[in-house]
């Protein structure tokens, strides 16, 4: 069962995270960042990488895409915030990127 994250477990999993542009949600227990890609083509086409991924471990982005631009929050809605889902699939974003 996927647990939020507590004040203490999340130190180690998110910093790394803001290091690489991550960032926290103003009002939500989120993550968030901006993908810029050189086109629409490979903007869909990591969007299509990382929907893969997404099915195979049943986590899926909050995600927008105009042209080159696609952007991403992270969150886990069956317990309202953060878990170590996130940080996963995000840490998988930014290697496919
Ligand atoms: C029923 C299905 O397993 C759940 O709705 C999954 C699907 N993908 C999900 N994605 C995210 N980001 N959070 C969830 O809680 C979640 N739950």
């Amino acid at each position: 069962m996927t647990e939020k994250l507590s004040e203490a477990t999340r130190g180690p999993l998110l910093d790394p995270l803001f290091q690489s542009g991550w960032a926290l949600v103003e009002g939500r227990d989120a993550i968030a960042k901006t993908f810029s890609f050189t086109s629409f083509v490979d903007a869909f086409g990591w969007m299509t990488k990382v929907a893969i991924w997404a099915e195979k471990w049943n986590h899926h982005p909050e995600w927008s895409n105009v042209y080159n631009r696609v952007d991403v929050l992270l969150t886990t809605h069956d317990v309202n915030g953060l878990s170590a889902l996130d940080a996963k699939l995000a840490r998988k974003m930014d290697k496919l990127a």
